[in-house]
């Protein structure tokens, strides 16, 4: 039998059925950026990113892969730059790509001792993330930036240790440039 792929992936959109669709917003945010008095001072509303997801097995099956794919929008709050919540994997050992496809950002790092270092995102970037790191993405340019990931379905997101301890590092806009402090 010949089947038709359920989901097609043109350029940085991911569509057919069952693509899922999360939108973050600001008020999904909250305890993630450094200037709380500019993060009250903005619209809660406000879209900061969307990810469209093929789980084709049901979250928790060992040996499957999820595929996603993230649409980051340009913007700051205070002197950092847009970003998702971040988190460590639930099962920690389990590993994850992420890969740019449009615009430019930094991927964020940091090991189990709070080492934290940093990447440098634009299109064709291909970045293996280790187990046992969590991960965070920041658009530093003045578009989107769209990035894929696929993940082991059984890994799980840990954001509870990210809200609570941050990373140990910040990513701040300093004269327009980022720089890792
Ligand atoms: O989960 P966040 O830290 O908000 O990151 C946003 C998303 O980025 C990628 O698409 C990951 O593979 C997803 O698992 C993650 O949900
Ligand atoms: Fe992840």
């Amino acid at each position: 039998m010949i089947h038709q792929p359920p989901v097609h992936f043109l350029g940085k959109t991911l569509t057919g059925q069952p693509v899922q669709k999360q939108v973050r917003k600001l008020k999904d945010l909250d305890n993630i950026f450094l200037d709380q008095a500019a993060f009250s001072a903005a619209d809660m509303n406000r879209v900061v990113y969307e990810v469209f997801s093929y789980l084709p097995v049901d979250e928790g099956t060992e040996g499957g892969l999820f595929f996603g794919m993230t649409h980051l929008y340009p913007g700051t709050v205070g002197q950092e730059f847009y970003m998702t919540k971040g988190h460590f994997h639930t099962i920690e050992n389990r590993a994850e790509y992420y890969w740019c496809v449009e615009g430019e950002g930094m991927l964020l790092m940091m090991d189990k001792h709070r080492n934290t270092w940093a990447e440098q995102m634009q299109p064709g970037s291909l970045h293996y993330i280790d187990g046992y790191t969590a991960h965070r993405v920041a658009n530093t340019g003045g578009g989107i930036l769209s990035f894929g990931a696929c993940w082991p379905s059984d890994a799980g997101h840990d954001y509870a240790t990210i809200v609570k301890n941050g990373f140990s590092r910040r990513l701040l806009s300093v004269e327009g440039k980022p720089a890792l402090v």
